[in-house]
C-alpha cells in the first residue's frame, strides 16, 4: 500500500471509532439517567477498574498496555462527564504531582479544584463543594504523609480508590544551557530527590526553596537567569521550556495517592482496604491485634503510628491491607482485630491500583 492508501484506511477507521465512541457515550448517558433515579454514584471505581483490566488482558497489541489505559482513561472520563461532570479537589497549585495524580485517575473531562492544604481537600468534599478529593498518603522514598493520616480522625470520608504516581523531575528554564543558570527554585523534596544530579550538573547555583513545584515554576518564569524543578504540567502552565528531563536520582520514586469520597466499591478480586485502630496501652496488645492478620494470611502493605491527640502518648495505627472487607479472610481478621482493639474504623475497600 502507499501513503495515501494507508491514510484513507486510517480515515475510515477513525470514522468507525468516532461512531462507536458516540454510541458508547450514549449508553453511558443512559446509565447516568438510571443512576440519577436510584441516587447511585456516577463514578464507580470497581467498574472502571474492571473495564481497564479486561481491555489490558485482551489487548492484542501492538498498542502497549499503558497506551490502552491512557486512551480509555480519557474515553471513560468523557463518558462520565456526560453523566455528571465531576469536581475533584487536590493539593494545589495547578501543576503539582497531586494534580497529575488526579488527572491520571479522573481524566481531563473533570474539573480540578486546587486547595492550599491537605485538610482543605477533606473539607471540600465533606462540605459537598467537590465530589471527590485526591490526597498523597505515602512516598516510596520519604514515607507516610502525616497530615493525610491525621485528617481521617475527624472525617467520615472514605477511601474509594488509590493512584500510584511516578515522581519524575524536570529542569525548566528559559536559559538555553546549564551554564547560564544562576538560581534554582524548588520545593525541598525535589531538591533532595535530585541531589546527586544537581551536584554533578549545577554545583554552584543558588538554591531557593518554594512552597511547591508549581510555585517554583511560577517564580522561574519571572526570572530569566533561573531554573525550576517541576512537572511538565507546570512547564505548560508557565510556558517554561523543559531543559532536562528525568533528573531524579531514583527513577523508581513514586507517590501513592488516595481518592476520597463516599462510595463503597464492590470487590473486584484485587482490592485493598484501609483502616485505623487503637489498642489498650498494655504489654503485648499490639502483637495480639496484629496476630489477627497473620492468622488469616492477610498481607499488610502499610502500617503507620500517629498520636491520637486526644490524650498524650496514645496512638492510633493506620493500616493498608490486601483484600476487601467482603472477602472471608479479611472479614474474619477484622472480627478478631476488633476483639483486641479499643476502636477499629474501616476507611474503605477499593480496587488495588496496578
Ligand atoms: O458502568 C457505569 O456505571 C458507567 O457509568 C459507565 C462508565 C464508563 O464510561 O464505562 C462511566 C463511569 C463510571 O465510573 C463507570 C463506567
Amino acid at each position: 500500500m502507499s501513503l495515501p492508501e494507508w491514510r484513507k484506511e486510517i480515515d475510515q477507521i477513525d470514522e468507525q471509532i468516532l461512531h462507536l465512541l458516540n454510541r458508547r457515550a450514549e449508553l453511558a448517558r443512559q446509565i447516568g439517567h438510571a443512576k440519577s433515579r436510584t441516587r447511585s454514584h456516577y463514578f464507580t471505581p470497581e467498574r472502571e477498574h474492571t473495564v481497564f483490566r479486561r481491555l489490558v488482558q485482551m489487548n492484542p497489541g501492538p498498542l502497549e498496555a499503558q497506551a490502552v489505559r491512557a486512551i480509555y482513561r480519557e474515553i471513560i472520563s468523557a463518558c462520565r462527564a456526560l453523566e455528571k461532570p465531576l469536581t475533584v479537589a487536590f493539593l494545589g497549585p495547578e501543576g503539582t504531582f497531586s494534580h497529575l495524580a488526579g488527572i491520571a485517575r479522573f481524566g481531563s473531562s473533570s474539573e480540578f479544584v486546587p486547595v492550599e492544604r491537605i485538610a482543605d481537600v477533606f473539607a471540600q468534599v465533606e462540605r459537598g463543594l467537590c465530589d471527590y478529593g485526591v490526597v498523597p498518603v505515602e512516598n516510596s522514598w520519604a514515607g507516610a504523609v502525616p497530615e493525610t493520616l491525621d485528617s481521617f480522625l475527624n472525617s467520615n470520608l472514605r477511601v474509594v480508590w488509590e493512584i500510584y504516581q511516578p515522581i519524575y523531575h524536570n529542569l525548566l528554564s528559559r536559559c538555553t544551557s546549564l551554564e547560564e543558570i544562576k538560581r534554582l527554585y524548588s520545593h525541598f523534596q525535589p531538591l533532595a530527590q535530585c541531589r546527586q544530579w544537581l551536584r554533578n550538573h549545577l554545583p554552584h547555583v543558588e538554591e531557593i526553596e518554594a512552597s511547591s513545584t508549581a510555585k517554583a515554576a511560577e517564580l522561574a518564569s519571572r526570572d530569566p537567569e533561573s531554573a525550576a524543578i517541576a512537572t511538565y504540567l507546570a512547564a505548560e502552565k508557565y510556558d517554561l521550556p523543559i531543559l532536562c528531563e528525568h533528573i531524579e536520582d531514583d527513577p523508581t520514586n513514586r507517590t501513592r495517592f488516595l481518592v476520597l469520597g463516599y462510595n463503597e466499591p464492590e470487590p473486584t478480586g484485587k482490592d485493598k482496604t484501609s483502616l485505623i485502630f487503637t489498642v489498650p496501652n498494655r504489654a503485648g496488645e499490639l502483637a495480639h491485634a496484629l496476630n489477627a492478620f497473620e492468622k488469616y494470611d492477610v498481607n499488610l502493605t502499610m502500617i503507620e503510628t500517629r498520636p491520637t491527640r486526644s490524650a498524650p502518648w496514645q496512638y492510633f495505627f493506620y493500616v493498608d491491607l490486601q483484600g476487601h472487607v467482603k472477602d472471608t479472610a479479611v472479614s474474619k481478621a477484622l472480627n478478631l482485630l476488633k476483639e483486641h482493639s479499643l476502636f477499629v474504623r474501616v476507611l474503605g475497600s477499593y480496587p488495588e491500583a496496578s
